[in-house]
């Protein structure tokens, strides 16, 4: 029986399903493959920690040299995270010959097109599904299924902690921070969750689908960002009243030989098809100029979910290994396309204000809108603690309002008006609207 050595750099949450998979499933995976695996070295920190899976001990090291420059080992599965040391083991790897499986969307977002350039030189796979929305094959499905049509938008639900923190704020009422913490130890944040709530994971994950599928080489820096650490459990009931649900969406739209791309809390309507992902699922829709729409989903974090598609490209390496034909598919970023002005995008928002309850307050507000060109959709205003509103001081309400689409740079100019006005208290919170639904 042929066997195939491989390295784990990281034994954390994906480390140990992916050994896991490689334990339990040894037998299809020979069948598939015509190879056995063999876990020949595993890269921790800690040589001392409880492990959730036995492996023999002599495999495990805390000095990287010892996988890296094994020999023996074909393909290195990196499941460690970090960015400039990862980086320079997996370019060290490359350099050995070795085949690259890796999780981790912070350094395919930054230097994808680096490492790609060397793999290519090398004759080496760098394979990364697991590294955007977790168990769903979605950058397969670009770089292949989808790879002869002209795919004008990618749009959805990529980050699972922000979107378990979401829905469970919106079913149960739940705290923000109780939430979080479940969300860690169910192994789904990053390990500084600050990735996640700040939107800066959902942002690299577009930038990495967006680089796919316009062929253009879209990075981190180039998406606009913005979390759910603003979403209050008050914008979440106005949501509902108004007939929507809060995401966070990741969204990469090709027009005119631009490309947007921007993470941001969004309102979806109740019957949009990504109203309805909620927990820990994640959902990518791709529109193309031949396919239409097509919707991807499944979860997208967690031990098992995302090793499948980390096992997914080891299969496909040892594939490739088998047929000679290892580096076949390296960087198509090859169109070099205008990123669009932040300024410039065009969306319906939700605007949450406190201000004075008395005559001529909301014919102000309006007033502002009305000069920035934006045009209101509908308005609600509630006043006192008796609507829920804690903030209100007596003779205070709590205003919003959702507007037509409007450019981004009119609304801010506006809201900044709105929040001079003498009998407005504070603007809350402005968030963008999503349209259409079923
Ligand atoms: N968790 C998830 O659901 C998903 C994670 N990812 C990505 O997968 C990667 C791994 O995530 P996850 O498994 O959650 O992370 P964990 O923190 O659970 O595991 C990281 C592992 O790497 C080891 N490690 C970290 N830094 C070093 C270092 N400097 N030297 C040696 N070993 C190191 C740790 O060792 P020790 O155990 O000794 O501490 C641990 O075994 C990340 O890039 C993440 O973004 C992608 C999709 C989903
Ligand atoms: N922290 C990430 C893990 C998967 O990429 C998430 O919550 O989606
Ligand atoms: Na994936």
């Amino acid at each position: 029986m042929e066997t195939i050595k491989v390295g784990l750099l990281g034994l954390g949450t994906v480390g140990t399903g992916v050994a896991r998979i490689i334990k339990e499933n040894q037998e299809d995976l020979f069948k598939k493959t015509g190879y056995h695996i063999e876990i020949k070295k595993v890269l921790v920190k800690n040589l001392n920690k409880k492990r959730n899976i036995e492996l023999s001990e002599d495999i495990f090291t805390d000095n990287p040299l010892d996988v890296i420059m094994d020999k023996d080992i074909q393909v290195l599965i990196e499941v460690m995270g970090g960015i400039e040391e990862t980086k320079k083991h997996i370019i060290d790897a490359i350099n050995q010959g070795k085949h690259i499986v890796t999780a981790n969307k912070d350094l395919i977002a930054i230097s994808g097109q680096e490492l790609f350039e060397l793999a290519d030189q090398k004759k080496c796979d760098l394979m990364y599904e697991a590294a955007v929305a977790g168990a769903i094959p979605i950058v397969r499905a670009l770089k292949e299924s989808l790879a002869a049509d002209d795919i004008v938008e990618v749009m959805g639900i990529l980050n699972g902690t922000t979107n378990y923190i979401l829905s469970k704020m919106t079913q149960e009422g739940a705290d923000f921070a109780d939430v979080l913490k479940e969300a860690q130890e169910l192994g789904y944040a990053e390990a500084d969750p600050t990735s996640d709530v700040e939107g800066y994971d959902a942002a690299r994950k577009t930038a990495i689908l967006a680089s796919i599928a316009f062929s253009s080489r879209v990075t981190f820096d180039d998406v606009n960002v913005e979390g759910i650490t603003k979403i209050s459990a008050r914008d979440i009931a106005y949501a509902k009243d108004l007939g929507y649900v809060i995401k966070l969406l990741g969204v990469a739209k090709r027009e005119n030989g631009q490309i947007e791309v921007r993470v941001n809390p969004t309102f979806i309507p109740n019957n949009h098809p990504l109203a309805a992902v909620n927990g820990v699922y994640n959902a990518v829709f791709v529109k193309g100029k031949a396919l239409g729409d097509a919707m991807f989903y499944g979860r997208g974090a967690g031990e098992l979910p995302t090793a499948s598609a980390v096992m997914g490209d080891v299969v496909e390496v040892l594939r490739n290994i088998r047929s000679n034909s290892n580096g076949r598919i390296g960087c198509t970023c090859y169109h070099d396309k205008n990123i669009k002005d932040i300024n410039d995008i065009v969306s319906k928002s939700y605007i949450r204000l406190l201000a004075k309850d008395e005559p001529g307050v909301l014919a102000g507000v309006t007033r502002i809108l009305g000069e920035n060109n934006v045009s209101v959709e509908s308005i609600i205003q509630r006043g006192g603690r008796s609507a829920g509103c804690e903030d209100c001081a007596t003779g205070e309400a709590e205003v919003v309002l959702v507007t037509h689409t409007v450019r981004h740079e009119q609304l801010q100019k506006a809201t900044k008006e709105i929040g001079k006005l003498a009998q407005v208290a504070r603007v809350y919170n402005i968030v963008r609207v999503e349209e259409g639904g079923k």
